[in-house]
């Protein structure tokens, strides 16, 4: 018997405009609108999260703009905060129950609510909906909740740690971002890394735009190596 599907979202969800020159590199898979997910038969449902906040500075290795929350997995790759969906649980709600597992969330303080959606994306392949939300923080929880993280019931299991994703670029052109975006990556995670740096303006298209070239002009480097 097919169970009930509890579900608190808003019927005015809207995605947010991306241009083509983000669109091409970035969209790997079907974008769709949550409404039309919500139709699809038979595929699990995933969620996850960007937890991002503001933070004004320089560091020696180049300016900080911000802390992006991702985490190293169980399979050596990196993604974000997030997870399956229960059968019949309400998205957000199963969200919020996984960040509590993966990092020790707590929902109390700052929830993950429908304000905080971005957009839904279908890997057919894999039969998968997977949603995606971006969250401002403060500095200040973005601080406590990194320091919680160890103590998350998945540490060291689904989860090996949460990590500060670089965001400058140092004078090499290569480390910093650009070296971090050649990590191994589960999914869409890089695509929707870009995607959020872009979206909540941490970066601008130009800084976008050297941090992909510049990571993809180092392959080339190491292909021609070996
Ligand atoms: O960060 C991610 N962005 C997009 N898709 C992701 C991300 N992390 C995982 N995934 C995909 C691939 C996984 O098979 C499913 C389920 O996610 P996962 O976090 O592994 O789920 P559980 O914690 O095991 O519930 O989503």
């Amino acid at each position: 018997m097919a169970m009930e599907c509890v579900d608190s979202s808003p019927s005015d969800l809207s995605i947010p405009e991306i241009p083509a020159w983000l669109h091409s590199y970035t969209i790997k898979k079907h974008l769709t609108s949550y409404a039309e997910a919500k139709k699809i038969k038979n595929y699990r449902r995933a969620a996850h999260v960007c937890l991002w906040a503001r933070l004004e500075g320089w560091s020696m290795f180049g300016r900080l703009r911000g802390a992006v929350m991702m985490q190293l997995r169980f399979d050596g790759t990196f993604g974000f905060p997030g997870g399956l969906i229960s059968e019949g649980e309400d998205v957000v709600e199963g969200l919020n129950r996984e960040l509590m597992e993966e990092i020790a969330w707590n929902p109390t303080v700052a929830p993950v609510t429908w304000n905080d959606y971005y957009n839904t994306q279908v890997d057919s392949p894999h039969n998968l909906v997977l949603h995606f939300f971006i969250k401002q923080l403060t500095l200040g929880q973005f601080c406590d909740l990194e320091k919680a993280c160890p103590q998350c019931s998945e540490y060291g299991k689904e989860v090996m740690g949460s990590v500060r994703v670089p965001l400058y670029t140092m004078h090499n052109m290569y480390s910093g971002l650009p070296a971090f975006l050649n990590n191994k990556f589960t999914s869409i995670a890089k695509e929707q890394l870009l995607l959020s740096l872009y979206h909540v303006k941490l970066l601008s298209e130009e800084e976008v735009k050297l941090a992909i070239l510049h990571s993809q002009a180092d392959q080339h480097r190491l292909t021609r190596f070996f």
